[in-house]
């Protein structure tokens, strides 16, 4: 008898994905290993910014109220006594109308508190003195960058789980972290199935096709945070592709196996579950594309069994596969941003299953439009490269017309959210 196969509705497998969510290890890694890495525990401000009050121009440092009477017709004139470069600190202290010369990031010398630009001050020589004059006063605190008004100590500026950035790198090397301490990438076992994939250098041959989707997911589980595994292309053989699916599941954190997963003779994958003793999620989920997602769990891992079909696959892996290597690398916003837009085209099937239309998105005189690039099929390829967002259609609708209102999961983004996005969903 032919499996008939019952369709749940994509918030409760995401609900039961989610459920088996796991969190990495912490590994340490240099600092300039850390870029794209995510965060292990929270970015804490050390020490004030700046950690002594400096000077932001090139100038002279003065005490504010020797300036008070200067005019224009009548400057005030102060001895020079020192000079100071970034980095150097003056032994001396500021007496009555007397400066010391200074340099952007030089540390405010004793008894200064304020700081003239140099473009401000006339500077000449008597008897071999260097005196500077000015024809305004200044008040205490002009032009001084103060101690810790960058960021107070103790300040949380990075939260844990937060992808490093360039601007974390100037934090964390800010901070004196020539080590950082980062979540452990989840190794991502990936193994392509079917026997009609061909290498990616070899030519084409009738009746087969080239792997496609290994790569991009290996690339997706990159974009994701993950270390990706490429375990090899497999015939459809079920001794084959079970013995690499055990092989695979001792050296990865997760499995994503794509094609042979549908009801086909070939399709071994719900037979390799079975054999493997897998407790099956679900088989089959009411959207498209990714009908036929499957994921699975074995002693505390995750197998996704992933759609052959390009557009399907691409799909089943940043709804599900996503989410769980952002939570395993601690983010607290681990899902898909969702945002609301405008319809730039009609979509005019109807929809029995949420769709998910892969489209791209535009920001024009404020307001955002979003169009579907492409053919909306399961099968198609070259929709993809285009794509920054899925437009969801949900389900039991019978179309959409340009300029109504829909939804956006924008997987381009690094931000992610907080919120389910399925949560309002049917
Ligand atoms: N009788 C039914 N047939 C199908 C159903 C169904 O419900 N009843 N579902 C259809 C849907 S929906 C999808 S999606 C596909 C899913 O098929 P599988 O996941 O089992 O994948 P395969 O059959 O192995 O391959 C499907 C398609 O994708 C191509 N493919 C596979 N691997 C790759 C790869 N690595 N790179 C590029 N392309 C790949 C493959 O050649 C096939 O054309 O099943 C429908 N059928
Ligand atoms: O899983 Mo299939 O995408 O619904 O084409
Ligand atoms: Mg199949």
């Amino acid at each position: 008898m032919i499996e008939k196969r019952k369709p749940l509705p994509v918030k409760e497998a995401l609900k039961k994905v989610m459920s088996f969510a796991t969190v990495g290890d912490i590994e340490q890694v240099s600092l300039q290993e850390s870029f794209g890495r995510y965060l292990a525990e929270d970015l804490i401000a050390t020490h004030p910014v700046p950690p002594f009050d400096r000077s932001p121009y090139d100038g002279f440092a003065i005490r504010a109220h020797d300036s008070a009477n200067a005019k224009a017709d009548q400057p005030v004139e102060f001895e020079v006594i020192d000079e100071i470069g970034a980095g150097s600190v003056s032994k001396e202290s500021l007496g009555q109308n007397q400066a010391i010369r200074i340099m952007t990031g030089a540390q405010m010398p004793c008894g200064s508190d304020a700081v003239v630009m140099l473009e401000l001050t006339k500077v000449y020589k008597k008897d071999n003195i260097v005196y500077m004059s000015i024809k305004r006063p200044f008040h205490k605190g002009d032009n001084v960058s103060f101690k810790g008004e960058d960021t107070p100590e103790g300040s949380v500026l990075v939260k844990k789980g937060t992808c490093i950035t360039p601007g974390t790198i100037a934090l964390l090397a800010t901070f004196g972290y020539e080590k950082v301490q980062v979540v452990r990438q989840p190794r991502i076992g990936i193994i392509a199935t079917g026997s009609e994939l061909l290498e990616v250098g070899e030519p084409l041959e009738p009746g087969k096709i080239r792997n496609s989707n290994s790569f991009m997911i290996e690339a997706q589980a990159k974009r994701a945070g993950a270390r990706p595994i490429y375990l090899g292309k497999l015939a459809d053989d079920f001794e084959t592709c079970y013995k690499a699916v055990v092989d695979a599941l001792e050296e990865v954190d997760i499995l994503l196996t794509t094609g042979g997963v549908s009801v086909g003779d070939y399709d071994y994958l719900p037979d390799i579950y079975q054999r493997l003793g897998a407790n099956v999620l679900f088989n089959k989920i009411a959207m498209r594309p990714g009908s036929v997602t499957t994921v699975a769990e074995y002693n505390g891992k995750l197998l996704f069994g992933l759609s052959g079909n390009p557009s399907a696959c691409y799909v089943g892996f940043e709804l599900f596969v996503r989410p769980i290597v952002r939570h395993y690398l601690y983010s607290s916003r681990p899902h898909l941003q969702k945002v609301t837009a405008i319809l730039g085209k009609d979509f005019l099937k109807p929809n029995p299953f949420t769709r998910f239309v892969r489209g791209s998105f535009q920001l024009i005189d404020g307001q955002v439009i979003a169009s579907p690039v492409g053919l909306d099929k399961s099968n198609v390829v070259s929709s993809l490269a285009d794509a920054n967002v899925f437009i969801v259609l949900p389900g039991g609708t019978r179309g959409y017309k340009t300029g109504d209102m829909i939804d956006l999961l924008l997987f381009e983004d690094q931000l992610g959210s907080d919120t389910h996005w399925a949560e309002s969903f049917k």
